[in-house]
């Protein structure tokens, strides 16, 4: 089977978590963290740096890892690499997404997550409920 890595961006301002509604493929209309394939040579935190450049048109400075997710969809292996990020210029703006939310701590699964990101909250949920995040 197809095996795909990707890095994911848990942007985070004032203890809200940044979602995205994907807006075209397979996958069109359920919620995810932006960010995408890393390219040859890149590093996980310069490939979330550019995709979320290209995606949202923020700069961001990349923070805490958070965690690796390995999900088997019926038609790839996906490994996702989920880190922190901040941002630190531009408002975030739609260039390829349907829309997106802030998610406060119990607004987390107000929104229907790709399969692979339910276990991104699980770890989220316990970061936010025993941390000062
Ligand atoms: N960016 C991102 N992708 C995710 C998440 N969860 C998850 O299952 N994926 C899956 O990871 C795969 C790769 O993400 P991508 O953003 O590069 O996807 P894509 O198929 O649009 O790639 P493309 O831009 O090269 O066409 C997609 O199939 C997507 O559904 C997530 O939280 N963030």
């Amino acid at each position: 089977m197809k095996s795909i890595e990707v890095v994911a961006g848990i942007i985070e301002d004032n203890h809200k978590i940044f979602a995205t509604q994907r807006g075209y493929g397979e996958f069109k209309g359920a919620w995810e963290f932006p960010g995408g394939k890393i390219e040859p040579g890149e590093s996980r935190e310069q490939a979330l740096a550019r995709e979320l450049k290209e995606e949202l048109s923020i700069d961001v400075s990349v923070g805490d890892y958070l965690c690796s997710v390995n999900h088997d969809y019926p038609n790839f292996h996906l490994l996702m690499h989920c880190f922190f990020c901040k941002i630190i210029g531009g408002k975030p703006t739609l260039l390829e997404h349907e829309s997106a939310k802030w998610l406060g701590f119990q607004d987390f699964r107000s929104v229907e997550w790709l399969p692979a990101d339910l276990s991104v909250i699980d770890i989220l949920e316990k970061q936010f409920s025993t941390s000062n995040r």
